[in-house]
């Protein structure tokens, strides 16, 4: 199972994330965000970690410009689109981009909200399906109703976000059998400043979960 750890913004802990088990880190791409990261601060987590994982960098309303300069720049494996970016959106990226994973975001305030995927099946790779709050994009800590999520088929993996933490992921995982999970606010001290021991709480709670689903 996929496990990605999001918001990183310090070299010493997306090399502890690395080695407790994340499959995966989010960096925040979007400048309003207080978990926002440069290029430059990109690449040094990167440059540092002790083995190869995804590398995903989030955005949000960014123009393909934007989002290709920031990937050259650094060594992302992967882009996280949390805006309203559109299936040509996505297509566009994909053709500049062909070597690097597409993730689409969307913030679930309903079931209805679910109707919106199926547009993108040809041109993603991964969805990530996150909570809806009416002023923040992302990092909310907001639990989807897992409920709304029973119905969901997608023949694309898709990750489970939204108010996950080290004492409900293991409920999330054998409730709703995401192919993999993203956690920000919940392992964190502060925006932007993750809590190691939380980290390493998640890891022992969700164990081998993944080889079982
Ligand atoms: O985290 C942010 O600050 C953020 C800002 C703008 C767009 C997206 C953002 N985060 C996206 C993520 O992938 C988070 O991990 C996801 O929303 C889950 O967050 P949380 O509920 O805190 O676990």
């Amino acid at each position: 199972m996929r496990v990605k750890i999001c918001g990183i913004t310090k070299v010493d802990q997306g090399v502890a994330i690395t080695q407790l088990g994340a499959t995966a880190l989010g960096f925040i791409c979007v400048p309003s965000s207080s978990r926002y990261v440069t290029s430059s601060q990109i690449k040094s987590v990167i440059q540092a970690l002790p083995s190869k994982i995804d590398c995903i960098g989030v955005f949000a309303e960014a123009t393909i410009a934007e989002i290709t300069q920031v990937v050259s720049q650094t060594l992302l494996s992967g882009v996280q689109l949390h805006g309203s970016e559109s299936p040509e959106f996505c297509q566009e990226l994909r053709e500049k981009l062909p070597e690097v994973e597409i993730i689409k975001a969307f913030r679930l305030k309903n079931a209805e909200y679910l109707s919106q995927i199926p547009a993108y099946f040809n041109f993603v790779d991964t969805f990530l399906l996150d909570a809806y709050h009416p002023q923040m994009l992302g990092g909310t800590g907001i639990t989807i109703d897992w409920n709304i999520l029973k119905e969901f088929n997608s023949p694309s993996p898709w990750l489970l976000a939204g108010g996950l933490t080290p004492e409900n992921a293991r409920q999330a995982i054998e409730q709703v059998r995401p192919h993999g999970i993203d956690l920000s606010s919940g392992v964190e001290k502060a925006p932007g400043n993750k809590d190691l021991d939380k980290v390493a709480q998640l890891f022992r709670v969700i164990g081998n979960l993944g080889a079982d689903l």
